[in-house]
């Protein structure tokens, strides 16, 4: 679709809508901070951020996933930015937070959010305080986020959090293009155009270094960028995947905190350089595999059928036998060595390997997704799975507790949409 500016309206008239998919991270996941090669897919569920604009010079920020609702007058903001410089937005041009820049700001959130705040909502306030000054400068906004994915699992929450509010206040200040109204009751969403997804991309891992320490980029990557990925050392490349890939999404319900897995892996490391090296190495040989067995024209796919593609495999899954081509199978057993060396390198957790179990009686292979540690647990699924045959998994699953969705994955990334009030 053609790209418009909503023209005619002055800003502090919009109300402007900036959405973002979570991700998940099919192989590669730790090791990637650490330099290695990572495959991760955008996952059809979104956080989207709205932003409109305040009243009585004031900064509203409601997050209600977080329980965060919280009203600034400006004056207030002016106050703790006590760098100058700071308040200067320049929005084309990416800044990164330093604490000792923000030597008040710490202090402020914590008071701000009193001593009942959901664990991470401090982390979540004081990225949106960086982007919202360092875009936006100090221009009364109301600013809401809500998200279809759950918050600590593994999906990419804190990417798509940060890929929303930095599209949202990029679009906000002009510097993103803004569909032109259709006059319809329908929002309109559009992509950003490839440039603009960029500044987009660099503003949310500035965010995610805020709320994780030390990402990698992969997850704001895959959010800004959509679609299917390789990741290595920030170089992105997009992957026309010639497998059609079907996966069952199995959240713990174990909450956890990637923050403090990635720096528990980090100090492993340091103890154990040479043994975590190789794992990190064999981590880095199961994701290009990955990528080429992705790659390879399947039979499922359309693309033509090559020798060693026939089905391969017929076991038995609960009553029903399971067929698998012989990239399924390969597949497979690569989430079981990958599985295998997350736990090697401490980021499991016995829901996960309970989950584990579970699907292996019915010869599914799965491993964690994301920081793990709790979280979210991916399953493949053969193409030619029955879907009878998925729902007697799920009633297992769900019977623990535990609960599931078939995922739709490789998307759009991000997209923005816009409203002139009256
Ligand atoms: N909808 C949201 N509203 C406000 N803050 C959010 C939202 N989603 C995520 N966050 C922020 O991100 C944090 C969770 O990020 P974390 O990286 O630990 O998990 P994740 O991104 O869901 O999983 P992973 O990094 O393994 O993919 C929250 O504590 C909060 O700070
Ligand atoms: C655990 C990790 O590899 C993926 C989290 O989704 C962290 C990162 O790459 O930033
Ligand atoms: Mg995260």
């Amino acid at each position: 679709m053609a790209m418009a500016m909503a023209m005619g309206a002055p800003r502090e008239q919009l109300r402007v809508d900036a959405r973002a998919p979570g991700k998940v991270i099919l192989s590669g996941e730790h090791a990637v901070v650490h330099g290695t090669s990572a495959v991760a897919a955008a996952l059809g569920l979104y956080t989207t951020a709205t932003i409109r604009p305040g009243v009585d010079d004031g900064c509203v920020l409601d997050l209600p996933q977080l329980g965060v609702n919280l009203k600034w007058p400006l004056k207030v903001i002016e106050e703790i930015v006590t760098q100058g410089h700071l308040l200067d937005p320049k929005p084309a041009h990416v800044a990164s937070y330093a604490e000792s820049e923000w030597p008040q700001l710490g202090a402020f959130v914590e008071q701000q959010l009193g001593l009942h705040a959901v664990k991470g909502a401090d982390a979540a306030v004081t990225a949106f305080l960086f982007l919202y000054t360092s875009i936006l400068g100090l221009q009364p906004v109301t600013v809401r986020v809500t998200s279809e994915l759950p918050v600590g699992a593994g999906l990419g929450s804190s990417a798509a959090y940060c890929v929303a509010l930095s599209a949202g206040l990029l679009a906000y200040c002009g510097e993103i293009d803004l569909p032109q109204e259709n006059g319809a009751d329908r929002k309109t969403w559009i992509d950003v155009n490839e440039k603009k997804i960029d500044l987009v991309n660099r503003w949310a891992f500035e965010g995610e270094r805020i709320i994780h320490g030390r990402p990698s980029g992969i997850d704001n990557t895959v959010s800004s960028f959509g679609y299917v990925v390789k990741f290595k050392q920030g170089q992105i490349t997009r992957l026309h995947t010639q497998l059609p890939l079907r996966m069952l999404l199995t959240n713990t319900q174990v909450g956890r905190n990637t923050k403090a897995l990635v720096a528990g892996v980090g100090e492993r490391a340091l103890r154990h350089p040479a043994a975590m090296g190789a794992i990190f190495k064999a981590i880095d040989e199961i994701a290009e595999e990955v990528v080429t067995i992705l790659l390879t024209p399947s039979e499922n796919s359309g693309g033509e059928k090559k020798k060693g593609e026939e089905i391969v495999s017929t076991e038995e899954c609960g009553p029903h036998p399971v067929f698998k081509t012989e990239q399924e199978v390969r597949l497979q057993e690569l989430v079981e060595m990958n599985q295998g060396l997350l736990q090697g390198i401490g980021v499991s957790h016995l829901s996960i390997e309970s989950i584990c179990q579970i699907t292996a009686s019915y010869r599914l292979q799965s491993k964690l997704t994301g920081a793990g540690g709790g979280g979210c647990v991916l399953t493949l699924l053969p193409h030619k799975l029955s879907s009878t045959s998925v729902e007697l998994v799920k009633v297992d699953l769900e019977a623990k507790g535990f609960s599931c969705f078939e995922a739709v994955i490789g998307g759009n990334g991000v997209q923005v949409s816009c409203q002139t009030l009256s």
